[in-house]
């Protein structure tokens, strides 16, 4: 998966307790599955590569995905984190989805993600800001043609 990629998710682990008030931890995170195919042929004629996976959604970007920080007193990050979740195949990690998956279901709005890839945590490669803007409005453009279609 490189930077500028689309990343779609079926479904999204998910810190224990979010959005406990609405639901238990048991009940799944998961996209609408026709919304989903439509925004991947969208995206592909495009012109983007496209993966589709189970993501991870975190309440914080730091300790919550295993990323140091240059604070040297408190709490450091757990390093054996993103292997933990690398050999159970989670594709990404990112901020929203699984509350947007989980309220979606509740309140039954047929919702999906369409993420552009902004880091690859392997090689620390990023996409740069103006580069990635344009990648969000063609692939925002994409997912208005597929929620119109
Ligand atoms: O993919 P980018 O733009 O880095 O988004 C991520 O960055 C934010 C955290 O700072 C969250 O919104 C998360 O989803
Ligand atoms: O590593 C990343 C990249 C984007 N968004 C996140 O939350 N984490």
């Amino acid at each position: 998966m490189a930077p500028g990629d689309i990343m779609l998710n079926h479904a999204m682990v998910r810190d224990q307790g979010m959005l406990a008030a609405y639901v238990s931890d048991v009940y799944p995170a998961v996209a609408d599955f026709d919304l989903l195919q439509k925004i991947k042929s969208y995206t592909a004629r495009a012109g983007f590569n496209v993966h589709t996976g189970i993501g991870m959604t975190t309440q914080s970007y730091y300790l919550g995905q295993g990323r140091g920080h240059a604070i040297e007193s408190g709490p450091k990050p757990d390093t054996s984190l993103m292997s933990y979740w690398q050999e159970r195949h989670i594709a990404n990690c990112e901020m929203e989805t699984a509350v947007l998956f989980l309220l979606a279901s509740l309140y039954q709005i047929p919702a999906a993600n369409c993420l552009v890839v902004h880091v690859n945590r392997l090689s620390d490669q990023w996409v740069p800001d103006k580069v990635y803007k344009g990648y969000h409005l063609k692939a925002a453009e994409a997912v208005l043609g597929a929620c119109l279609e």
